[in-house]
């Protein structure tokens, strides 16, 4: 299976919308995730195998090699910095990476900042000047600030809906955010006419960019 391209798909929200990005492209990919719990899944007819991964750990399978392409959020690849090339912007999964805090927000010295993006959050504030305490949380951010924990939050933004069910506001857009495919050094070498059809095929769709 060495002439296979494996792709490392990122399990929850982004795959439907890249799932049906493929099909538009004319490309194979397995049904909706919700239909099946299989996590490695092989397309003999175009040589595929998709992985089924957690969103954050789709740059690490791609940098090891263990996926030679995948695909993923913006706000992944700047936390994890990982050594991977960024190949399109795809376009799809768009949100907003923003600072959040309670409407009665006043400036602070050393405010806490509760975050799943430590690195992007401490690397933000920093190039502002801003010295900050940020404290690392997996979900549900929205309750730090609510609760006490947190004086703001750094967290993405799609429909502002948790906000506003949650009373906060948006203080500071930080990045737009979309989904990337990304490749492996060497795979993206050893592999490139394999790769660069892929990439052809969905720059054609309307969306996709090329990065530089
Ligand atoms: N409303 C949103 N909230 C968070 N991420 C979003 C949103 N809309 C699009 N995205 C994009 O979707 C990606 C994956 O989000 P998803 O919630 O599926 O994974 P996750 O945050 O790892 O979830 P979990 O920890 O529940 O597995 C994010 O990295 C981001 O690029
Ligand atoms: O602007 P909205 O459309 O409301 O989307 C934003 C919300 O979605 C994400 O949470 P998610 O559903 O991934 O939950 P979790 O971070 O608590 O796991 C994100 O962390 C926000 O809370």
């Amino acid at each position: 299976m060495n002439d296979w391209l494996k792709v490392a798909m990122p399990k929850g929200r982004i795959y439907k919308q890249a799932s049906t990005l493929f099909r538009e492209a004319g490309l194979l990919v397995p049904e909706d995730e919700d239909q099946s719990r299989k996590l490695i899944i092989d397309i003999p007819e175009v040589k595929m195998q998709f992985i089924m991964a957690k969103p954050v750990d789709v740059p690490t399978y791609v940098e090891y090699g263990a996926a030679d392409i995948g695909i993923v959020g913006k706000d992944v690849l700047l936390e994890e910095k990982r050594d991977v090339y960024e190949l399109l912007d795809l376009g799809i999964a768009r949100c907003r990476m923003s600072v959040i805090g309670l409407p009665d927000w006043k400036p602070l010295t050393n405010p806490r900042v509760a975050t799943k993006y430590p690195n992007v959050a401490s690397q933000y504030f920093r190039e502002r000047g801003q010295q900050v305490e940020v404290i690392k949380l997996n979900g549900s951010i929205e309750l730090a600030p609510l609760i006490g924990l947190a004086d703001r939050i750094v967290d993405m933004v799609e429909t502002g809906k948790t906000l506003q069910e949650n009373g906060l506001i948006e203080l500071e857009e930080m990045f737009g955010i979309t989904s990337r495919l990304i490749a492996n050094r060497v795979s993206y070498r050893m592999k490139n006419e394999a790769i660069q059809q892929l990439c052809d095929r969905l720059q054609v769709h309307r969306n996709v960019q090329v990065k530089g």
